[in-house]
């Protein structure tokens, strides 16, 4: 075997029937927590026993363990999944976070050239060696903040060349650290300069997507998920729909950011051709919340982009009444500076009241799901990857109670083995 974690305060398991996502009217019922919990994991990564000490040495008492984790003093929660960002880029934008200060709105700057189009220059000019260099330092920070599942975008490209190379960063950024990553492609991240927004479409469909296929089928990149920013100005609902449509047709899942800025209907066009995920969505209909519940698409509340723009707050404490599946992302990107799903996970709780069982659902399982991957990621059950985030605290809650929370962190694990450890 390969690890022991022993006589935990609290195991936040956040569900045991192997569901594949929590509604909040479920949570109730069928969130899981233990007291005083040893979790055994074994050669392949894999959880095989959650119980009290005594009934997990009485089922395995042979058992050799790689490594035995004294957890008395500690709790444990499911490894964190981030379910939106975008860390593959060159340059920082500190200089539009002091102009936003004063005033500049997030489209003000977009449409003066800067904003993504600073990023797109940025990551054009830099080599595929210092991309994956400012990948890996970021990914690292991810990972001291519990996060073991992220989903990771492409779109500092906008063209062809640039955003294979994006994903090609991710490819290589895979077998180089423990975090596991979602890949997706963002091709209509932004209209390019000079272009019209029915040029850039056509240059998605036509030019971008055929090369990424080629690249799959090649085995250079894996692609997941195909995602547009679908927005009043950017890409409007229906070459938003065309373009996911050509994604969905190649086989990637439907993964976009809607209704962030102005309500297009992104939303309910995401919901009729089947998306697996819709992100931001302050600005959501009561209808799209309706069909975004009956639906199961997921929807990835971003609270760093709401805190930092000072947007209308997404009306999540509808949505979760209503019946939607709520995850929770960081957006990391240079427009919202945060690696941590910790602080992602307080502020949901405090911008958005989500309670904080819902938060951390948010946050691991449903997260998950965003991404189709909550059969093996989100929680602590028998039989899914042993992806644990171990902390010094007396009750759960304090992961997002307290606002450094990282310090907490002694040990992240990621399929059994210690992926992070603090030093004591
Ligand atoms: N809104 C569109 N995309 C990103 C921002 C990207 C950027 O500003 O560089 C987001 O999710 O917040
Ligand atoms: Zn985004």
């Amino acid at each position: 075997m390969k690890l022991l974690v022993k006589n935990a305060r609290q195991v936040v398991a956040v569900c045991s029937e192997m569901q594949k996502f929590l509604k909040s009217q479920d949570i109730d019922q069928k969130f899981v927590f233990f007291e005083n919990a040893t979790i055994a994991i074994d050669k392949s990564g894999i959880i095989t026993h959650i119980g009290s000490y005594q009934d997990v040495v009485s089922i395995i008492p042979e058992a050799q363990f790689e490594e035995v984790i004294d957890a008395s003093t500690k709790c444990v929660i499911p490894g964190l999944v981030d379910g939106h960002t975008h860390a593959v880029w060159a340059g920082d934008r500190v200089h539009e976070f002091a102009l936003k200060l004063k005033g500049a709105s997030y489209m003000e700057i977009h449409k003066a050239g800067g904003g993504i189009g600073f990023t797109v220059d940025k990551t054009r000019d830099a080599s595929e060696e210092d991309l994956l260099k400012l990948y890996l330092q970021r990914l690292g920070q991810m990972l001291k903040n519990g996060t073991t599942l992220v989903e990771s975008k492409s779109g500092y490209g906008l063209d062809t060349e640039t955003e294979l190379k994006m994903l090609r960063v991710i490819e290589k950024a895979k077998s180089l650290q423990p975090i596991d990553i979602s890949s997706t492609y963002c091709g209509a991240h932004s209209v390019p300069k000079g272009m019209s927004e029915s040029d850039a479409t056509k240059d998605v469909i036509e030019r971008q997507i055929p090369a990424i296929v080629n690249a799959i089928k090649n085995g250079d990149v894996v692609v997941d998920s195909i995602d547009v920013f679908c927005e009043k100005g950017v890409f409007e609902a229906e070459s938003s729909k065309q373009i996911l449509l050509a994604g969905k047709d190649k086989g990637m899942m439907i993964n976009f950011h809607a209704e962030e800025l102005n309500y297009i209907g992104g939303v309910e066009m995401g919901v009729e051709i089947g998306a697996t995920a819709i992100s931001h969505l302050e600005e959501i209909s009561d209808e799209g919340i309706r069909q975004m519940a009956l639906s199961n698409a997921v929807a990835v509340i971003l609270p760093t982009t709401a805190h930092i723009l000072k947007l209308k707050h997404p009306p999540v404490k509808k949505m979760l009444k209503e019946g939607v599946i709520v995850a929770l992302g960081t957006d990391f990107n240079p427009n919202a500076y945060c690696l941590s799903m910790l602080t992602v996970m307080n502020l949901a709780c405090i911008m958005f009241r989500m309670s904080m069982e819902e938060s951390l659902v948010a946050a691991t399982l449903n997260a998950a799901a965003s991404v189709g991957k909550s059969d093996m990621h989100g929680s602590i059950e028998l039989g899914k990857w042993g992806n644990l985030v171990i902390f010094d605290a007396p009750r759960w809650e304090h992961i997002i109670y307290q606002m450094n929370a990282s310090e907490m962190i002694s040990h992240v694990v990621k399929k059994g083995d210690v992926v992070f450890r603090k030093f004591q």
